[in-house]
C-alpha cells in the first residue's frame, strides 16, 4: 500500500505560509498529484482559504492551535481525509504559534502508521523581523527558534526586505540553531518541490512545550465592519496601535472607492490588494495580550 506525504508548514505569523503553501499548489497540479490541504488558523474566521483552489481537498481547523488543544482534531481531519480521498500527499499550514513537533506528534498516532509518510518539516522565517526577535517577548523569541530548531529545512523569507550582510549573518544564526537543517533564501517562499520532498527526517529532538493559550498569551480579536471606512484614519490606526499586534489580515472598503480590498499586515507592512468579490467586511488581528475593548472603541470610530 503506498503511503500519503505529510508536509508541515511552520513558522511565525505572517512569515510567508500561504504564500508557500499557493506556490507548492501550482507546482503540485502541474505535476497531477493529488493534494490535500489542512489550514490551521488562530482566529474564528477563515481568511487564506482562498489561496486553495475549490478542486483541492480542504479542512480548516480554526479558532485554535493543533499543536495545543486541537491535537485530536487534526487526528480526526487526517483519518477523514485519507479515507475519503486517493492522495499523494497533504499539505499542514500551522498558525504561527505553532510548534512543530506538536503537530508531528499528532500525525504519528498508531493509526496512521503505514498510511501517512511524514516527509519534512518545512519552517519559514520572516528575515527582518528574525533580525530584530529581541522586541519580541522570551516566550515568542523562544517559539521561533524552536520552529527553526526542528525544521528539515529552513525558509529565510522576504529577503527583499534585507541587506547582504544581514542576510548573511542570519543564515549564520539559524544554523547555529539548527545545524542539520537545509538553509534557504527566499523572495515570495519561491522554492521547487525538490527542495524539501524526500529529505531525509532528522530525529525528533528534545523539545520545550510552549503553549499557545498559556505561555505566549497570543489572542485574536475579530472585527467586522458595517460600514465603509476612512483610508487616512486607518493608516493612522496603524500607525498608533500597540507593537504586540503581530498580524492583521481581512477585507475591508474604504470611503474613497466602491472596491473591497483584501489586507494584510505583518510586522509593520501593511498590505492592500484589491479583491475582485465582494467580501464581509471582516478583520482578524493576533497579537499579544489584546486589549478587545480599545481595539473596538478605535476600530468603531473609523466608521465615523
Ligand atoms: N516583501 C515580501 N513580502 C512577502 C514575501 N513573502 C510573503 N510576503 C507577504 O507577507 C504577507 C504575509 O504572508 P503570508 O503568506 O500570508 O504569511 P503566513 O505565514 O501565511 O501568515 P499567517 O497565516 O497569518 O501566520 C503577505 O502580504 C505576503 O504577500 C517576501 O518574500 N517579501
Amino acid at each position: 500500500m503506498k503511503s500519503v506525504e505529510v508536509y508541515i508548514l511552520s513558522g511565525f505569523l505572517g512569515a510567508g505560509k500561504t504564500t508557500l503553501l499557493k506556490n507548492i499548489l501550482k507546482q503540485e497540479q502541474d505535476k497531477n498529484r493529488k493534494i490535500a490541504v489542512i489550514m490551521n488558523e488562530l482566529g474564528k474566521v477563515s481568511i487564506d482559504s482562498d489561496a486553495v483552489s475549490d478542486d483541492i481537498p480542504l479542512k480548516e481547523l480554526l479558532n485554535g492551535c493543533v499543536c495545543c488543544t486541537m491535537q485530536g482534531q487534526l487526528e480526526a481531519q487526517l483519518q477523514g481525509m485519507l479515507s475519503q480521498y486517493d492522495l499523494d500527499a497533504i499539505y499542514i499550514e500551522t498558525t504561527g504559534a505553532a510548534h512543530p513537533i506538536e503537530v508531528l506528534d499528532a500525525c504519528l498516532s498508531p493509526v496512521f502508521a503505514e498510511k501517512l509518510a511524514i516527509g519534512s518539516i518545512v519552517t519559514l522565517v520572516d528575515g527582518a523581523r528574525y533580525h530584530d526577535r529581541r522586541a519580541l517577548s522570551i516566550q515568542l523569541q523562544k517559539l521561533l527558534q524552536e520552529q527553526i530548531h526542528h525544521a528539515d529545512i529552513v525558509l529565510l523569507n522576504k529577503v527583499d526586505n534585507l541587506s547582504e550582510s544581514k542576510q548573511a549573518s542570519l543564515v549564520f544564526d539559524i544554523q547555529n540553531i539548527a545545524p542539520d537543517s537545509k538553509v534557504l533564501l527566499t523572495q515570495y517562499a519561491n522554492i521547487r518541490l525538490s527542495d524539501f520532498q524526500h529529505l531525509t527526517r532528522k530525529q525528533q529532538k528534545e523539545h520545550q512545550k510552549t503553549h499557545v493559550q498559556l505561555d505566549l498569551h497570543l489572542k485574536t480579536y475579530v472585527h467586522t465592519f458595517e460600514e465603509q471606512i476612512d483610508f487616512d484614519a486607518f493608516e493612522d490606526f496603524l500607525r498608533n496601535m500597540p507593537d504586540t499586534i503581530y498580524r492583521i489580515k481581512g477585507y475591508l472598503s474604504f470611503t474613497h472607492s466602491q472596491d473591497t480590498y483584501l489586507f494584510q499586515y505583518s510586522y509593520g507592512m501593511p498590505l492592500y490588494l484589491k479583491e475582485p468579490v465582494k467580501m464581509k467586511k471582516t478583520l482578524v488581528f493576533i497579537g499579544e495580550n489584546l486589549d478587545h475593548a480599545w481595539l473596538y472603541d478605535q476600530l468603531e470610530a473609523l466608521q465615523k
